[in-house]
């Protein structure tokens, strides 16, 4: 933030630093535009906490793509130990978003249905920050797109992440690099495509567990995926068993059937392979 280039347009009369030096807190972390975003639809007390629960996650998500496209960086060029930095930091993220839920759950349905009406059509299903996570983990379902298709700016941005290599995509591309033999149809497939289980990267994998110490760095990365995995379907799990307590099975505002829908999403997985291979180790 500092470095930006607003700033530094003097380095002779080292404006920067002075900017720098001068900066106070608030104006560092943008104080004003963050803590004038809560806008409440009802005078509901409880409407602050449903706000402030999705910013919170909103900014979390921020981060998490960040270090998710930073490990895809890594993995691609082979540097293992950067990469594991970034995806661990991924999974305590995760854990904090998770811990939201306590707070979301003492909200009770008699205090939710008090705004539910002032929220309108919108709905969590919206989240692009939430689409391209999915979209980084691999997990690409074409329907999505058409949710953004209003807008056509971010549209263009999910298309274009939906069409990139996931985090998966390149870790399988590290394991052809590794020798394995991978088919050829994965390594260069089509990204936009939904991923398909693989018996070759099925077969890596098993290779790489079983040879830990020769493989050591491939464990580590896929031990990393499935930590990221698991937190994943803990979000999933926690959000669906926390709607269901606040509104039960009414559907959703986002237009969707609500908990019956949540609970068909948590049986998809990112990283098929590396569930499979547990069985048979
Ligand atoms: C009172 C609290 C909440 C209720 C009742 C609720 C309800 C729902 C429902 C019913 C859906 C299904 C789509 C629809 O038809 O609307 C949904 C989707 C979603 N919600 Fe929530 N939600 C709540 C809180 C949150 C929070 C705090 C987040 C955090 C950002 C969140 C993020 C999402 C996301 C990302 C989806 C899409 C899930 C997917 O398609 O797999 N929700 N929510
Ligand atoms: N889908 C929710 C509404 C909801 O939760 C929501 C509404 C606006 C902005 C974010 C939301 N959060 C998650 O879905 C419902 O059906 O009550």
């Amino acid at each position: 933030m500092v470095n930006n280039k607003e700033f530094a347009y003097d380095s002779e009369r080292n404006i920067q630093t002075d900017f720098a030096r001068n900066m106070t807190y608030e104006e560092y972390l943008k104080l004003d535009d963050i803590l004038s975003a809560q806008h409440r639809l009802s005078d509901h007390h409880d409407e602050m906490l449903f706000i402030v629960i999705h910013q919170v996650s909103e900014l979390w998500m921020k981060l998490i793509l960040h270090e998710i496209h930073s490990a895809i960086d890594c993995i691609r060029q082979d540097d293992f130990s950067s990469a594991f930095k970034r995806l661990a930091r991924v999974s305590k993220i995760q854990n904090q978003i998770i811990s939201a839920w306590d707070v979301l759950s003492t909200l009770t349905p008699a205090e939710y249905i008090e705004f539910r009406d002032a929220l309108g059509q919108a709905s969590g299903f919206q989240s692009y920050q939430y689409r391209l996570i999915e979209f980084a983990l691999g997990y690409k379902t074409p329907h999505i797109l058409k949710i953004y298709q209003k807008n056509s700016e971010l549209y263009a941005v999910l298309k274009e992440a939906f069409g990139a290599p996931g985090l998966y995509d390149v870790a399988i591309q590290a394991l052809a690099r590794a020798g394995f033999p991978i088919s050829s149809e994965i390594v260069e497939r089509d990204f936009s495509i939904p991923y398909n289980e693989d018996e070759s990267v099925k077969n890596a994998w098993m290779k790489v567990y079983q040879n830990v110490d020769k493989y050591w760095e491939l464990y580590e990365l896929a031990e990393k995926f499935v930590d990221i995995e698991d937190w994943f379907q803990q979000w999933r799990f926690r959000h669906m068993k926390t709607v269901e307590r606040i509104i039960g099975f009414k559907s959703g505002t986002g237009g969707s059937s609500g908990v019956s829908y949540l609970k068909k999403v948590l049986d998809h997985r990112f990283f098929p392979e590396l569930w499979e291979i547990r069985t048979e180790l």
